[in-house]
């Protein structure tokens, strides 16, 4: 008899303990900064991740930023970009149309092609400002979306120059709102103005309703990586992996649903045991997050994107002036408590 086939988890199980919140004190101060300085700015960029169009939206954004030009740009195209050429038409039509009348732009922060589209686009939009003084870009999104990376991409593709902003591979590397870098050099004879951009540390949602949605945003490195348990994380992962091609793993073990399986096989393949030769669950989880993070475990998206989903996205969105405030409202509520948990702490010990 043939083996039954594989059938994949249809939903990941709810998990009512997992963290929702990841707000800390320079992502209010930040926010409230970007706020104070809105005036003298041109143009808003706002990066979400290709691999999670609708999850990493932060509307706190939308609330502070609020009657600003806005440029939508979703960054780590590389990394989401697995499936038919039509299927990846389909999702850009339907973002540029949800977002519409903000422009959309899709970037590779290594695709000079696509750094070059970003640049001309902003080129266009700083000659259209007419505005003498140079034309002030501000670039915000959720941590570790890619915000720095695409400064630097900017400026290394537009003026041949080296890094100007710090990045890495875990959120919080930009921590304050420095000064202009220069991206766009002025043109004569009324070429354009120079363009700067203008750092800013990445900003979390103060309350994660979903659970799935605080699930997403860690697999794709906005919360630091102590704060989901790496065993659940690489679960949740294995859930998408099943939904794409168990293939993507089929190095390591056949088809399976349960991440113990694939960590212990994983582990035995790569060395990663401990004393006694027991699989290290943690260090292969972190590992295998790492590599999908990477590119090398299937690149394809988190969220769905589709009519459908799109249509319920923009429901929910309808009452987001009520959820921000009501976000500000548990944000500042997380910060009370985590600086009560610390005096606490200093207190007793
Ligand atoms: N594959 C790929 N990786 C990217 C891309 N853009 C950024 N990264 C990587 O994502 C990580 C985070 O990038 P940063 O530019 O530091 O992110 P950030 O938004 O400035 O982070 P914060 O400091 O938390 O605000 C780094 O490891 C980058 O190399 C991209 O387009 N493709």
């Amino acid at each position: 008899m043939p083996p039954a086939p594989f059938i994949p988890r249809a939903a990941f199980p709810p998990l009512d303990s997992l963290p929702r919140s990841y707000y800390l004190g320079h992502h209010a101060a930040g926010l409230s900064k970007m706020r104070s300085i809105l005036s003298q700015i041109d143009m808003v960029i706002e990066c979400r991740d290709y691999r999670i169009p609708l999850t990493s939206r932060n509307p706190m954004f939308e609330d502070a930023l609020a009657g600003k030009e806005r440029l939508v740009v979703y960054t780590k195209r590389d990394l989401g970009s697995g499936g038919s050429k039509e299927d990846i038409e389909k999702r850009h039509s339907l973002l540029r149309t949800y977002h519409s009348p903000s422009p959309v732009l899709f970037s590779d922060h290594k695709s000079p092609r696509d750094i070059r589209l970003l640049l001309s686009h902003l080129r266009a939009a700083s000659v259209a400002r007419l505005n003498l003084t140079g034309s002030h870009l501000m670039v915000v999104g959720m941590p570790n979306v890619g915000k720095s990376s695409l400064l630097n991409a900017l400026r290394q593709v537009s003026l041949n120059k080296g890094k100007a902003a710090h990045t890495g591979a875990q959120p919080g590397i930009t921590r304050k709102i420095g000064t202009g870098v220069k991206i766009i050099d002025a043109e004569e004879d009324g070429g354009g103005s120079a363009v700067y951009l203008l750092d800013t540390p990445g900003v979390f949602i103060p309350y994660v309703p979903d659970a799935s949605a605080m699930l997403k945003l860690a697999l794709c490195g906005s919360v630091k990586d102590n704060v989901i348990p790496p065993f659940t994380l690489a679960d949740y992962l294995l859930y998408h992996l099943n939904l794409h091609s168990p293939e993507l793993y089929a190095t390591y073990c056949s088809p399976t649903n349960d991440i113990a399986t694939l960590l212990d096989a994983a582990a035995k393949k790569t060395g990663r045991l401990m004393k006694g030769g027991e699989a290290d669950w943690e260090g292969t989880a972190m590992w295998m997050i790492q590599r999908w993070r990477n590119g090398f475990l299937g690149r394809f998206c988190l969220d769905e994107v589709s009519e459908s989903a799109l249509v319920a996205y923009g429901e929910a969105r309808e009452v987001a002036p009520r959820s921000v405030n009501q976000m500000r409202k548990v944000g500042k509520e997380v910060l009370r408590e985590k600086s009560r948990a610390r005096r606490s702490n200093a207190g007793g010990g």
